[in-house]
């Protein structure tokens, strides 16, 4: 861990704009779901389609959230990605709860874990909490880390033949000696809830074909976009990172939304002129603070995907997660901008759980 610790960004003020639920927690950011009231907010430079806020049944403030938005003074909004996390999970929650109602089904999730890394550890224990949060069953497999490919395969094969299972997930990165690919090829189609089997990516690539999954991590990216009504159709976007599991995916997504879409890589020269003219930036390249706020247009949308680790003495575990996108300065630069954490991490947990819903439901052909 310690080799991945860098400098965070040098700032000294928090300037985002923060909202406040009439009841409940005290930390609440822009709401972002749609609602009855359809409103237009001005917000600077960002193209808002029809944008519908809080109902105030939910208990968010309407007035705070376009007051905040239509103030001047080059404040992002905070685009709160655990509070959507959260809704689409107990939505997940009670579909789940009519499939074991109406027809007696319970959606599994089988988790394959390769090694004793720490971060994967806590990715696959937070898998299977929210699993369990929303009626899903997790079945979990930990191998050892000099286990042979062979034995991975075993597991994904009986997983795949296991008419209680409807989602494989095998953790990533696996250690070296393994071909990452035979592994992921061998994941059932049907049951590849994290969209990284290639005829999934396949068909994402494809005009005219519909993949049976999409990756969690851009569906959740798209959702937050779709969520707060970000128009994409037109609009210049930049996907900083082409991973198979990330910034490949994102970028194809974009493009069927009918965004122009230019990706940045470790190899791309001038990368803040291509990021400086995208109304969209989703950043997923594991480099701490590498987006600054002059890399950004005025008023752009920022999707932080990086989850980086930076040393924090004040923190219990000794070092705090920030995104690529410098926080600070980006949200004097953006009009939305997602926090790291909170932000995408915790989408990408529930577009998990959907997948899987979706998953059983398509398998046992319940609409
Ligand atoms: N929030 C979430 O749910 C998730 C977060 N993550 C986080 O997102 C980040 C990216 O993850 P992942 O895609 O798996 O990472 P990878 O290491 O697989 O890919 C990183 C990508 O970033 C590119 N890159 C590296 N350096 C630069 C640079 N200086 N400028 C521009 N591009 C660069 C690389 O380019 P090249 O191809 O040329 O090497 C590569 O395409 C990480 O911080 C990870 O922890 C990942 C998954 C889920
Ligand atoms: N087969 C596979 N599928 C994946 O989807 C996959 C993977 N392998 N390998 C690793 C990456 C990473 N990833 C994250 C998921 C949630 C958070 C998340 O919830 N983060 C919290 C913070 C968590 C904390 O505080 O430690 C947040 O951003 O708020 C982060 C990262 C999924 N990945």
């Amino acid at each position: 861990m310690a080799s991945g610790l860098l400098s965070d960004c040098a700032s000294s003020s928090s300037c985002s704009i923060r909202l406040h639920q009439f009841k409940g927690k005290s930390r609440a950011f822009a709401r972002p779901f749609g609602c009855n009231g359809s409103i237009s907010l001005p917000l600077r430079n960002l193209s808002v389609k029809n944008c519908t806020f809080a109902s105030n049944s939910t208990g968010w403030s309407l007035s705070a959230v376009s007051s905040a938005a239509m103030t001047d003074n080059a404040s992002a909004i905070i685009i709160d990605g655990k509070a959507v996390a959260k809704q689409i999970r107990e939505e997940v929650a009670s579909e789940v709860a009519r499939l074991k109602d109406a027809f007696g089904i319970i959606p599994g999730l089988a988790v394959i874990l390769v090694g004793s890394r720490k971060d994967s550890q806590t990715y696959v224990r937070n898998k299977k909490k929210s699993c369990e949060d929303v009626g899903i069953t997790s079945y979990e497999v930990n191998l050892p880390e000099y286990c042979t490919e062979e034995e991975v395969l075993k597991h994904i094969s009986v997983f795949n033949n296991d008419p209680s299972v409807h989602g494989i997930l095998v953790q990533l990165p696996l250690p070296r000696h393994m071909n990452e690919q035979n592994i992921l090829n061998s994941v059932s189609i049907e049951k590849d809830v994290d969209g990284f089997n290639p005829l999934n990516i396949g068909c994402l690539a494809l005009q005219g074909r519909e993949p049976l999954f999409v990756p969690c991590t851009p569906k959740g990216c798209m959702d937050l976009l779709h969520r707060h009504n970000i128009e994409i159709k037109g609009k210049r976007a930049a996907v900083i990172g082409r991973s198979n599991i990330v910034g490949m995916p994102a970028a194809l997504l974009l493009q069927r939304e009918n965004a122009t879409v230019t990706v940045v890589h470790s190899r791309t020269s001038n990368p803040e002129e291509i990021v400086r003219q995208a109304d969209i930036v989703i950043s997923a390249c594991g480099i701490a603070n590498l987006v600054r706020g002059s890399w950004l247009k005025p008023g752009a949308v920022v999707i932080d995907v990086g989850i980086n680790p930076v040393e924090d003495p004040e923190s219990p575990r000794g070092y705090r997660l920030v995104g690529d996108v410098c926080y600070e300065e980006a949200c004097k630069i953006a009009s939305a901008i997602t926090p790291v954490p909170g932000g995408v991490g915790p989408m990408t947990i529930a577009m998990l759980l959907s997948n899987t819903l979706t998953s059983a439901k398509r398998i046992h052909n319940i609409k």
